[in-house]
C-alpha cells in the first residue's frame, strides 16, 4: 500500500495534535446543548470515531451513509443517501463530520436535507478541505487542515475502496489512478 503514495501529509501524530483542538473547540461551543455528531460513511468512519473521543460532552452519535464517488477518482455529482439517520434531527444540535470537502456537493446536498428537519442547528467538521476543487461553496464550521489539489488517501479515505487503513493522510500516486 504504501509504495502507492506520492508523500505523507499528515502524520498520525499530527492528526491527533489537531483532533485534540478540534475537540477542545467543540466541547467549548456545545456547552449545554443537546449535541448529534453525524458521521458521513464510510469516509468519516475512522475521524468521527476518534474524534468523538476528544469531545468532554454528552452527546449522541449516528450516522449516514452517502456516495457520489463509487470507485471513481472524481464526483459524479449525483448524491444517494444509502442509509438516513435513525433518530429524529428536530430540535437537535447537529454537528456533520466528513473526512475531506472538495466539490463540496455532498455536504450541500446534506446540509439541505437536514436543514429541512427542523433542527436547532447544522454545523459542519471536516478533517480535511480541498478549496482547489470547490463546485459549491460551502461554509465549513470547524476544519482539520487544507490539502492541495490531489488526490488524497488514508485515514478513511479512499480510492477503489483502498487505503482507508493507512494511518496517515497522503497524496496518491497519480499512476494508481490514471490509466
Ligand atoms: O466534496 P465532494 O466532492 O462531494 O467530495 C467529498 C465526499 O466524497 C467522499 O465520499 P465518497 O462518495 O467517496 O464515499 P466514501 O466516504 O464511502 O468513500 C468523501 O468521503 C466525501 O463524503
Ligand atoms: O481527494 C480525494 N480522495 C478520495 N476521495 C475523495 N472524495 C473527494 N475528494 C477525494
Ligand atoms: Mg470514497
Amino acid at each position: 500500500m504504501k509504495r502507492d503514495i506520492e508523500k505523507i501529509l499528515f502524520s498520525e501524530e499530527q492528526l491527533e495534535a489537531r483532533l485534540n483542538e478540534l475537540g477542545q473547540q467543540i466541547t467549548k461551543d456545545y456547552q449545554g446543548k443537546e449535541l448529534l455528531v453525524i458521521g458521513i460513511l464510510k469516509g468519516s468512519n475512522i475521524f468521527t470515531s476518534d474524534l468523538v473521543r476528544k469531545i468532554n460532552l454528552p452527546l449522541n452519535m449516528d450516522f449516514m451513509v452517502v456516495s457520489s464517488y463509487g470507485n471513481a477518482a472524481s464526483s459524479s455529482g449525483v448524491v444517494r443517501i444509502l442509509k438516513d439517520l435513525e433518530q429524529s434531527a428536530e430540535g437537535k444540535h447537529l454537528l456533520i463530520v466528513e473526512d475531506i470537502v472538495d466539490s463540496g456537493l455532498t455536504l450541500n446536498y446534506l446540509k439541505d436535507v437536514l436543514q429541512s428537519r427542523k433542527p436547532a442547528s447544522v454545523k459542519i467538521c471536516t478533517l480535511l478541505d480541498k478549496p482547489a476543487g470547490r463546485k459549491q461553496s460551502i461554509q465549513i464550521d470547524y476544519c482539520g487542515f487544507e490539502v492541495p489539489d490531489e488526490f488524497i488517501v488514508g485515514y478513511g479515505i479512499d480510492y477503489a475502496e483502498k487505503y482507508r487503513n493507512l494511518p496517515f493522510v497522503g497524496v496518491l500516486k497519480r499512476e494508481v489512478y490514471s490509466h
